[in-house]
Parts: structure tokens; C-alpha cells; sequence
């Protein structure tokens, strides 16, 4: 379970994020959704240890995460898509992705220089590569350099090597941001497929509502900072808080 507790982040008189308290449970996708300016980002950003909360406390299971970096909190289970941050341009689609797979397995060197042992370790990194790489759709471009991809490929490549690093939290910032009505789809796909896997947390922050209202088992959403809205999705996008907030119904005609 991932939870935040009275988490707050000021920048000079600004509370982006305003004591938001809220849970996440294993088997559960949660949208994140609210208008421009919200704190959407900002709460991911403290989530995942890309900012020092000002007040407040973030933990996975029961594991306070408050001093950990991002990478120690991506050690601890959190996995955040990051836009082409992570990825090594000049290396192909294959290399990364194994990269990826190699950093989640532990201490193979730890067990000296046995040839066999390495040459079987190379086979099976090479084929969880190979799966996750027939997954996210990019199998044929596998010795194609990530530079020389197009965006929408470049996209799910990141997606690829979060399902590496095969996390407890999988965290989507529009990920379909950017993508064309081709690209999209793949991502989406990708999505559905890890809700199946009972055993995963998924939070999304998604402008899209009709990717929201298909993918969401709850929705929660903010508006200035402050967590105003929590449920199952139908009784939320119709609640008067977020008619009037986010999809900007004027007060006389809801
Ligand atoms: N590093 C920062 N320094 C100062 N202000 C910031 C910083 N990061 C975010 N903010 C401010 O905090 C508020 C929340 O921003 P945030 O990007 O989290 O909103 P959002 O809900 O993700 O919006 P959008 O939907 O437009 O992406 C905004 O007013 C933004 O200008």
C-alpha cells in the first residue's frame, strides 16, 4: 500500500500540494485529475522523491520513504515513467531494455567468474528483454538506436523499461501525451494489461476524461493543491465539486 500522509509542498507563499492524505492500494488504478495548475505533477513529484516535501510523509508498504532519493524510492518498488529521461539515445531499443532488466537483478557479479553462469544469465536477460519488448509492440525495431525512433516508439520504450524494473507503484503522467491517434493505443493497451496483474498499484494523471472513465477503478482530484473529490469514478466526475472545478459547469446551469 502507498500512502501519503498531510503531504505539503510551499514554493514561497504557493501550496502546491496541501495536505493531501490518501492511500493506494495494490490491484487499483487511480486517476489523478484536476484543472491546469492543480498540483497533478507536483504530488507525483513529492511521491517520487523529484521534490522535498515541505510538510508531510510518504511510505510503501508501511516503509517510510521520507529519506530516500528517487533512485532509492525506484529500489524501494516505485516505478515512475519518466519522458526520455531514462533512456540511452545512442544505444538500441534491446540494449536498454536489458540494461534495465540487468539493474533489477541482484549481485550476479557477486558470484565470481564462472562462464556458465554468465552466458546464462546473458540468455535469460536476454529473453525477459525479448518478452517485454514483444509487449509494449517494438520487437521488430529492437536494433534500431533510441535516437533515431519516432517519438510515439520512444514512448513506449520508457514504458518497456518500467515493466523492467518490475515495481510494486507504476506511475503514468500523461502518458499518451504527444502521441498521435496511432500511438496512443499501444500505450493504453499497455495499461490494461498491467491492471490485470492484481498485484500492482497504478496511478495515472490523465486531462483525457475518456481515458479516465475507462480505466479508472477510482478517481481522486485535486484543485489547488487540495484533495476535493475521492471515489468510484461515475459518482465523482458527476459530484458538484468536480462539474464546477475541473469541467468548468457554470454554477447556475449544473
Ligand atoms: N518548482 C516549482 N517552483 C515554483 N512553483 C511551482 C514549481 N512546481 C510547480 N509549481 C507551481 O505549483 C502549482 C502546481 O503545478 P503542477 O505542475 O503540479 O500542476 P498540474 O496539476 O500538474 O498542472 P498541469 O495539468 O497543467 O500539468 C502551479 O501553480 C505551478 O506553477
Amino acid at each position: 500500500m502507498l500512502e501519503t500522509r498531510g503531504l505539503t509542498v510551499r514554493f514561497g507563499g504557493h501550496v502546491a500540494v496541501n495536505d493531501v492524505s490518501c492511500s493506494f492500494a495494490p490491484g487499483t488504478l487511480t486517476a489523478i485529475v484536476g484543472p491546469n495548475g492543480a498540483g497533478k505533477t507536483t504530488y507525483f513529484n513529492l511521491i517520487s522523491g523529484q521534490l522535498k516535501a515541505t510538510a508531510g510523509t510518504v511510505s510503501l508498504d508501511g516503509q517510510p520513504l521520507a529519506g530516500l532519493s528517487a533512485s532509492a524510492r525506484t529500489r524501494a518498488g516505485l516505478g515512475r515513467a519518466f519522458q526520455l529521461t531514462n533512456l540511452f539515445p545512442h544505444l538500441t531499443v534491446l540494449e536498454n531494455v536489458r540494461l534495465a532488466v540487468q539493474a533489477t537483478k541482484e549481485g550476479a557479479h557477486r558470484r565470481g567468474l564462472n562462464l556458465w553462469s554468465i552466458w546464462s544469465d546473458h540468455r535469460t536477460l536476454t529473453e525477459r528483454a525479448d518478452r517485454i519488448l514483444a509487449d509494449v509492440a517494438l520487437k521488430a525495431k529492437e536494433h534500431a538506436t533510441v535516437a533515431s525512433l519516432p517519438h510515439g516508439d520512444q514512448r513506449k520504450l520508457e514504458v518497456a523499461l518500467l515493466m523492467a524494473l518490475e515495481p510494486k507503484v507504476f506511475m503514468f503522467d500523461e502518458p499518451t501525451a504527444g502521441m498521435n491517434a496511432a500511438e496512443a493505443p499501444v500505450i493504453l493497451d499497455l495499461i490494461r494489461a498491467l491492471k490485470k496483474d492484481r498485484s500492482k498499484t497504478i496511478l495515472l494523471v490523465e486531462h483525457k476524461m475518456d481515458v479516465v472513465r475507462e480505466l479508472a477503478d477510482r478517481i481522486i482530484v485535486l484543485h489547488n493543491g487540495q484533495l476535493v473529490a475521492d471515489g468510484e469514478p461515475a459518482k465523482v466526475i458527476a459530484s458538484p465539486v468536480v462539474q464546477e472545478a475541473y469541467l468548468g459547469v457554470a454554477k447556475e446551469k449544473a
